[in-house]
């Protein structure tokens, strides 16, 4: 390994940022001494930043093993140029390091790349016997993915944005600002590579950074705060009602149509998505509409049924509310009162 250079330490005593990451650590219980923290490295000034922070907590005791990981989706001509990079910033900072390389299908190519990347993240943290693994997203970023929901349009899950902390993924720069990361960066003589899709003005995320935080920034200089104190305080409320959903939604599957009417209508909706979930297994939620829908038949006297999504049905009768298959032959019904094509 080659020699060690001291990192975040500025004559002697820890970088500022070192000990603000240490405290979110900290109070938001991402990690141990006992804890094999594997970073996400992208090379880009987040990652970079993070794995020069956990490097020094590793010296300090804070955590019981470092070691980082870059994936390599072959999206871009230079990508094994910058896999190299994360090499030798890991040798630097004497850092075990990982890399792989996966492959991604055409289509939407950004949401593919990120579904490759978190499964090669497992299987790396996995091999490697890592307890955490810990990515670069900082309260700049939070803002931006709040705003971006916004914009689309979203409740207190989606506001909630990007949590601190889920399985085994830990979040330790999310109270940093991206400002903050490239000043420590820059005090640290760290190099970083920049991502030149983000500039591109074609991803409204980009849009986002460029005009509409500047133009927030004029009314309230410290809204990123602001915008992660709310992503904080959703989250929470979230995870309060979803508690109370999981509780609640045998009234709904058990049709005591009583029960359902005296629900809050925030704890019904989550109640609905619940049973979907279990019954279909997806992914995919089921949209506002449809969760209106469901709902709906338990204002009817008597029994009744609708479709849903990818052939699948909701139906209340007798005791039951019953969401799953719709049989065959209502499918073929269907078909046959559609309009032919061409
Ligand atoms: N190719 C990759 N290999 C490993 N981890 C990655 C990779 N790309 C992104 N990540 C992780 O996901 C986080 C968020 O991804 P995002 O695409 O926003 O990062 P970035 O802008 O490329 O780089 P950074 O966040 O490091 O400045 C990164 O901070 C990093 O921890």
């Amino acid at each position: 390994m080659t020699s060690v250079t001291p990192v975040a330490t500025t004559g002697g005593s820890v970088h500022q940022f070192v000990i603000a990451v240490k405290e979110t650590v900290k109070k938001r219980r991402l990690f141990g001494p006992d804890d094999h923290v594997l970073v996400a490295l992208s090379g880009g000034p987040d990652s970079t930043a993070l794995l020069a922070a956990l490097a020094a907590l590793e010296r300090a005791g804070e955590l019981a093993r470092l070691s980082a990981v870059h994936v390599d989706h072959g999206l871009r001509p230079g990508s094994a140029a910058e896999a190299d990079a994360c090499a030798e910033l890991c040798a630097r900072l004497d850092v075990a390091f990982h890399r792989r390389a996966v492959e991604v299908a055409r289509g939407n190519v950004q949401s593919r790349a990120r579904l490759a990347r978190y499964a090669a993240l497992r299987a790396v943290a996995l091999e490697a016997g890592a307890t955490r693994i810990a990515t670069g997203h900082t309260r700049t970023d939070q803002a931006e993915t709040v705003l971006h929901r916004l914009l689309r349009g979203a409740g207190a899950r989606g506001l909630g944005a990007i949590p601190p902390k889920r399985g085994l993924l830990v979040r330790p720069l999310l109270d940093r600002s991206r400002a903050e990361v490239r000043a420590f960066l820059r005090d640290e003589g760290l190099p970083w590579l920049e991502d030149p899709s983000n500039e591109s003005p074609r991803y409204t995320r980009n849009r986002i950074r460029r005009e509409l935080l500047p133009a927030l920034a004029r009314f309230n200089p410290a809204f990123e705060e602001a915008l992660a104190r709310t992503a904080d305080l959703l989250r929470d409320d979230d995870r309060a009602l979803e508690r109370i959903a999981r509780r609640e939604a045998g009234a709904l599957a058990w049709a005591d149509a009583r029960r359902v009417r005296v629900l809050p209508l925030a704890v019904r909706r989550r109640a609905v998505r619940r049973l979907w979930k279990a019954a279909t297994g997806s992914r995919r939620g089921l949209s506002a509409s449809h969760v209106e829908a469901v709902l709906g038949l338990f204002d009817r006297a008597g029994p009744g049924r609708i479709s849903l999504p990818g052939d699948r049905e909701a139906c209340l009768g007798g005791d039951r509310l019953w969401i799953g298959r719709q049989p065959e032959e209502a499918l073929a019904r269907r078909r046959r009162g559609r309009p032919q094509k061409g």
